[in-house]
């Protein structure tokens, strides 16, 4: 499912610190199924203000932390069982080590699903310190800029410095290496917009952390979502 060639074929930029885009993750055919098939089941809500960043979107286990089970995985069609399988693979793994030259083979990782509805975003922040590396998939068959949405690579901690900016159409993708001054942010979903902003982050932590977005011993109440 994952063209793990993609992301050995690429070089990271240095600029304003180490991150990439990856195009053309998948073969056609899986992206429109991928697409197609965006999971809907077992959402919470999460917003916040304040602190490190200002948020507001609906998440989704898909791989739990430290471990490679799918979570809810008889709601997940076919062409997401698999790539929630490849993202728990020692071969996406190894991949994700050579692309970003730090041994991602044996830390702990998890994956989110997220739809960002109308009015979602999240304010510039450079990720937890605990994360060594995110890289993050999209899901949209078509996205129109102009509806907000889309990831921004900032220059410092002021949302207007913008050095790039990725749409969230399904096969791209971005990986982004954790560091004091990785700064970045998702512009606003206008209020408008009729499909939601669809997205997945496979996170690497530093040995020893815990989920940030799981907290253990807490039972979140979970929700479709039902919206486009
Ligand atoms: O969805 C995106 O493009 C970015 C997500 C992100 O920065 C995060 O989850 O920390
Ligand atoms: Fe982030």
């Amino acid at each position: 499912m994952l063209e793990l060639f993609r992301l050995e074929s690429t070089a990271l930029k240095s600029y304003p610190f180490s991150w990439a885009e990856i195009a053309n993750l998948y073969s056609a055919k899986d992206a429109a199924a991928l697409a197609e098939t965006f999971p809907h089941d077992h959402f919470k809500t999460v917003s916040g203000y304040g602190g490190e960043k200002n948020y507001d979107y609906e998440a989704r286990a898909l791989v739990e932390m430290g471990t490679q089970t799918i979570a809810f995985a008889e709601a997940l069609s076919d062409v997401w069982l698999k790539l929630a399988r490849d993202l728990g693979s020692a071969p996406y793994r190894e991949a994700m080590s050579r692309l970003t030259g730090i041994d991602l083979r044996s830390v702990p990782m998890e994956v989110n699903v997220f739809h960002y509805g109308p009015g979602a975003s999240l304010g510039a922040h450079p990720d937890l310190p605990d994360k060594l590396v995110t890289h993050i998939l999209y899901f949209n068959e078509s996205w129109n800029r102009d509806d907000g949405g889309c990831l921004q690579i900032l220059s410092s901690n002021d949302p207007t410095a913008v050095v790039a900016e990725i749409e969230p159409l399904v096969g791209n993708s971005a990986v982004l290496v954790r560091s004091a001054n990785s700064w970045h942010a998702v512009s606003q979903v206008v209020g408008n917009c009729n499909a939601s902003r669809r997205s997945l982050t496979a996170t690497f932590y530093c040995p020893g952390s815990v989920s940030s977005m799981w907290p253990q011993g807490e039972t979140p109440a979970l929700h479709g979502y039902p919206r486009a």
